[in-house]
């Protein structure tokens, strides 16, 4: 049974991520971990590039990982790498050079700019913590102060933050109500809509109270030119969809002609974003791994259906959005495709994929929902398009886009080189049928027509069978009719120069255009929510922060560490971290002279696992603790029955909670 959740923020949770969230000593030890870094810092940095530090590409690398094992292996896609400099022409035939586009304003004294929807959303949004702030200001209660940061663009302007100035005034109930719902579809507006709210609700630049320009468009590729001439314009690709179509036939071929089928691709993408933000969620360059799934247009049902019909997702459909709702529905998969609130059976396969993945690699499932796409929002050709949202401190965060393109993406690279990309199928059964073709007498037709023979030859090949059907009554009826060739023009064509008539056709084989649905992951975005929703504070006579990663995707699984810097240790502690490594498990040592408390608190902050303590009595009788760092409970056993616990728990055979109930917990050694 489907049941509605009102989420305009994440729904508390009894687990430790109800805890406050604090962003800034999440950052600070992410910064101090070295997870990632702005890039470039020596030189003063570049708004939107960052650089991954050794924890940071661990995780990444995880990931990454995770998601081949989920998706290319389980699903035994097809995985490429193509090139990521794409020229122009590629780039202009699938829209992007026409449409990949944000649209911007100016301040108009200090030239400044900002992104057009996040600077209505910012100054909004400021606006109705202003009014909250003045009610409970009213009533006598205190709110949280929020502020709302607005983007910048370039180099210079990644200093000054700019906010949406919170000032705590009243809004007239009318106002607010407006502001929530223009709030709710702020993906939905064009340029000159966007154009309209900011004149009609006064929104001006923050910081200066200036008066911005209308929007104007603005594309987010980056343009190069590809050898030394200078005439092969080429960009670097903003996404990894264009080789995978690109590569279509080959790929139809490798899966001998087999329908459906998907591939699937990892590498970086580039955007030139007019105010990147929020660290790791808007940037220039990063990481994607998108999917592209070829499906018969007239059968789009999975054969792996049936294994996730029972999947439960958070559902935020278009029609509740345009009522200015954020109401998510809680309802099975195989419900929603049977409802038609999404559209097919493969669409539906891939969300509950995705949900899979994203719970699996560490993602809170309170936190996450799929959001229908509404009209405007969505590509015209789209016909079914969500998004997985995850809930950070930033709000809710598009982090998998997943879209059903219908043909368009293969019918244009088609049109456009004029190399079929289509799917051939014998049919089981010969289909005979009626059709309405049209034949040109050459001998008359080229002789009278001359020059514009091909235009008008081009133009009646290209007719519909109900435009063909037109042509041969208006034929019927007057001595010549007039046809408008390709060029536009219009010409006279009469009985003796065409015939229109009806035959009937054989056909063995049928020929058509696979439609594509996409699941497109953005790593880094998927990475940061991640860091979130892992980080909790330890209480203690210190608070120490802990980041807790599923085993799968955490950097370093196991730290192996002397009691003190006595030598005696040191053999058992090479030999602990060889036998771990010979067995697959990605081990760190610590010799540093940090007490075993400290490494374990160091530890506990990267996000490792476990961790193994060799100390007097391991010397004497070969067994070592082993740790866990969310429960911090440990066993002690002989280093071969650690391995073998260690490897269970990598391997995902086993859970802390089975290694507790095997084997009895050691409390003797005091190490924290
Ligand atoms: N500038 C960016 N920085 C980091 N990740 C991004 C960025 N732009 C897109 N992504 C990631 O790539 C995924 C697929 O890209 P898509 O083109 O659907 O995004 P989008 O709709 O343009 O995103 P947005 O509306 O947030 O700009 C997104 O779901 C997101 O995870």
């Amino acid at each position: 049974m489907a049941s509605s959740v009102t989420s305009t923020s994440a729904p508390a949770s009894k687990d430790r991520s109800a805890q406050p969230f604090d962003r800034s000593t999440l950052e600070q030890t992410l910064t101090k971990r070295f997870f990632y870094a702005p890039a470039f810092s020596l030189y003063g940095g570049v708004a939107g590039l960052y650089d991954y530090g050794p924890p940071g590409t661990a995780l990444q690398t995880n990931i990454i990982s995770q998601w081949r094992q989920h998706f290319v292996l389980e699903e035994d896609m097809l995985e490429l790498d193509c090139t990521i400099m794409t020229p122009a022409e590629v780039l202009r035939t699938s829209g992007h050079v026409e449409k990949f586009a944000d649209w911007m304003c100016k301040d108009l004294k200090t030239g400044d700019i900002f992104r057009a929807d996040h600077l209505v959303e910012a100054v909004l949004e400021a606006r109705l913590i202003g009014d909250q702030q003045a009610r409970d200001a009213e009533s006598g209660t205190t709110s949280v102060s929020a502020e709302t940061q607005v983007k910048e663009d370039d180099s210079k302007a990644k200093k000054k933050k700019k906010k949406g100035k919170v000032v705590a005034v009243k809004l007239d109930d009318a106002v607010k109500a407006e502001y929530s719902s223009t709030l709710a579809q702020i993906d939905n507006y064009s340029g000159s809509e966007l154009g309209e709210i900011i004149q009609k609700y006064g929104i001006k630049a923050p910081e200066t109270g200036n008066d911005v320009s209308p929007p104007v468009e603005f594309n987010l590729m980056f343009e190069s030119s590809i050898g030394p001439t200078g005439h092969l314009k080429g960009y670097l690709r903003p996404e990894t969809a264009q080789g995978q179509f690109l590569n279509f036939k080959r790929l139809l071929e490798f899966n001998n002609d087999r329908m459906p089928f998907a591939s699937a691709q990892i590498g970086k993408s580039f955007r030139n974003e007019i105010s990147p933000r929020s660290g790791l969620l808007r940037v220039r360059e990063f990481t994607m791994a998108e999917i592209e799934h070829f499906v018969d247009p007239d059968n789009k049902t999975h054969p792996g259906f049936a294994r996730v019909r029972d999947t439960t997702l958070r559902l935020l459909p278009a029609s509740v959005q345009l009522g200015g709702k954020t109401e998510v529905t809680e309802m099975s998969i195989g419900e929603a495709v049977d409802q038609g609130i999404v559209d097919n059976e493969t669409l539906g396969y891939f969300l509950a994929r995705i949900h899979q993945f994203l719970i699996k690699i560490g993602i809170n499932g309170s936190r996450l929902r799929f959001r229908q796409h509404m009209k405007n929002e969505m590509a015209h050709y789209a016909c079914d398009c969500w998004d997985a949202e995850i809930h950070t401190s930033y709000g809710w965060i598009e982090c998998v886009g997943c879209a059903d393109r219908s043909a368009y993406d293969l019918t244009v690279h088609a049109a456009k080189t004029k190399e079929k990309l289509v799917v051939r199928e014998a049919l089981p059964e010969p289909r005979v049928t009626d059709r309405t073709v049209v034949e040109v007498n050459k001998k008359v037709f080229g002789p009278r027509l001359k020059k514009s023979a091909k235009v008008v030859e081009d133009a009646l090949m290209a007719m519909s069978e109900a435009e063909l059907e037109s042509l041969r009554k208006a034929l019927d009826q007057a001595d010549g009719v007039e046809v408008k060739g390709t060029d536009g023009q219009g010409y006279k064509v009469d009985k003796e120069m065409v015939e229109v008539k009806r035959i009937t056709v054989t056909e063995h084989v049928r020929e058509y255009t696979p439609n594509v649905i996409e699941p497109s992951f953005g790593i880094g975005r998927i990475l940061y929510a991640l860091l979130e929703h892992a980080w909790w504070v330890r209480a203690g006579s210190e608070a120490r922060g802990v980041l807790s990663f599923p085993i799968a995707v955490a950097p370093v699984k196991c730290l192996v560490q002397p009691l003190s810097n006595h030598s005696s240790f040191t053999p058992l502690v090479q030999e602990m971290a060889s036998l771990l490594r010979s067995s697959g498990i990605p081990a760190k040592v610590d010799t540093s002279s940090a007490s075993v408390g400290k490494a374990y608190a160091r530890n506990d902050e990267l996000g490792t696992s476990l961790a193994v303590t060799v100390d007097f009595q391991s010397v004497k009788d070969r067994t070592v603790t082993l740790r866990e760092r969310d429960s911090t409970e440990q066993v002690r056993e002989s280093v071969e029955e650690v391995v073998k616990i260690l490897g269970s728990l990598v391997r995902g055979e086993k859970e802390w909670s089975d290694i507790r109930a095997e084997y009895p917990l050691f409390t003797q050694q005091a190490t924290e």
